[in-house]
């Protein structure tokens, strides 16, 4: 299978038809209903599995869309509902490109699950319940690593013996890949690049960056797992990996208590106590010195991956900033590309207050644009792509 990464609405024409896009996350359900880009509703129910919460489990968060949307006469049972798109984070090397769910696939995507355990089972969850529902109706998935799909084995390759990587299949496979395709190529059209060079910084509770040239990923920051790469809300991000030996051997922790610290008691979480930015930038407003070092390392860590990003492109029209951190953060966006004229970046104080869609000056070489990103419209894109490819083929 090969990547169809880089297109634009006119390869799959207009979007027609009445699309659910569930976007099931490890403790999240977000979900968007749209009549061809118009949206009908919208919502998000959090906290899943969380003490304390109401929501025990995904069961019970689908049914709660399930009920939103039937009390807005929009319930699932509709028959003007065309297909449901749903977001899988892990498609391994197996599903390059959004695929029209069945039996086989939602083995193959089960199979899939040693390698993203927190979020795979969710999306697993959402599949059933609606096929369950409604078991007539065509499901696509749409999976977070397939736009990453064409990075070369230079950038995908972990430099550790080859026969046991290829064997447990341990390689760089990115995610958020909805997200790096939409943003990447709004933000090359919005700078009168189409098909430029691209760097995209999502930086949301989880955080990746990615370098995109004519549509096509050339790296990315997230690896076999969400884990690697940037300093996101709470995981630690790129790390030696003989801190995990050492956690093991020196200090007798479990693997599940080592996971359990990197992913969820690291990165912003970690340094400070608060994974919301926030709530960080409040507190470095005020002096707080635990607020500081953690906003310090978070922005470092993305000046690094820019500074490598511009490497890997050879040149670079646009860095889009996106997600909740990158959208609304001009603190960020200003000292995470804080001294990087010499290389033709610098942002402009006032457009970058307002968060306007440019934030560079207008001679700057490279431009800095913020990007809301769309994770939703892009699913429910990709999924009436295949719906109208399968009806015509
Ligand atoms: N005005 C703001 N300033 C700084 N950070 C913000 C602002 N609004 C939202 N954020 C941050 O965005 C993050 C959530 O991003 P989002 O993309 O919504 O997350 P998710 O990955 O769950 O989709 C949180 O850390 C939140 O603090
Ligand atoms: C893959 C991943 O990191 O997703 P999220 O940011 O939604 O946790
Ligand atoms: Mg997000």
């Amino acid at each position: 299978m090969s990547g169809r990464d880089g297109r634009g609405e006119g390869d799959e024409g207009e979007m027609v038809g009445r699309v659910l896009v569930l976007n099931t996350g490890s403790s999240s359900v977000k979900y968007r209903l749209l009549a061809g880009a118009e949206r009908l509703a919208s919502g998000t129910v959090e906290r899943i599995g969380e003490p304390g919460s109401p929501v025990a489990d995904h069961e019970a968060a689908l049914k709660i869309v399930a009920t939103e949307l039937a009390d807005r006469g929009l319930g699932l049972d509709s028959p003007e509902l065309t297909a449901i798109g749903h977001r899988v984070v892990h498609g391994g090397t197996t599903f390059t490109e959004p695929t029209l769910i069945t039996e086989e696939v939602v083995r193959k995507i089960e199979e899939l699950v040693p390698l993203a355990p927190l979020h795979n089972p969710a999306n697993l969850a959402g599949i059933e319940v609606t096929r369950r529902l409604r078991p007539d109706l065509p499901q696509v998935a749409v999976f977070d690593t397939a736009f990453h799909s064409t990075i070369s084995p230079a950038a995908a390759t972990y430099a550790i013996d080859r026969e046991v990587a290829e064997r447990l299949r341990i390689r760089r496979y990115g995610f958020h890949g909805t997200s790096h395709a939409y943003v990447s190529r709004e933000a090359a059209a919005a700078v009168g690049r189409p098909g430029g060079n691209v760097i995209v910084l999502h930086l949301g509770n989880g955080a990746s960056a990615s370098a995109v040239s004519g549509g096509r990923c050339l790296e990315t920051s997230m690896g076999m797992t969400p884990l690697e790469g940037l300093v996101m809300g709470t995981r630690s991000g790129d790390l030696d990996p003989a801190v995990v030996l050492y956690l093991g051997r020196v200090a007798g922790m479990s693997l599940d208590e080592i996971d359990e610290l990197l992913n969820r008691r690291s990165g912003m979480r970690g340094l400070c106590g608060d994974n919301d930015m926030r709530a960080v930038q409040e507190r470095l407003a005020a002096g707080d010195r635990d607020a500081r070092l953690a906003f310090s390392v978070y922005c470092h860590r993305l000046r690094k991956y820019v500074g490598a990003y511009y490497a890997v492109l050879g040149t670079v029209d646009v860095i889009a900033f996106t997600g909740g951190v990158g959208e609304n953060s001009p603190l960020v966006r200003q000292t995470a590309l804080d001294g990087l004229e010499a290389m033709g970046i610098a942002v402009d104080p006032a457009r970058n207050a307002r968060g306007e869609r440019i934030v560079s000056p207008d001679d700057a070489a490279v431009k800095v644009a913020v990007i809301p990103t769309d994770e939703e419209l892009e699913i429910a894109r990709q999924t009436l792509g295949i719906i109208s490819r399968t009806n015509r083929g």
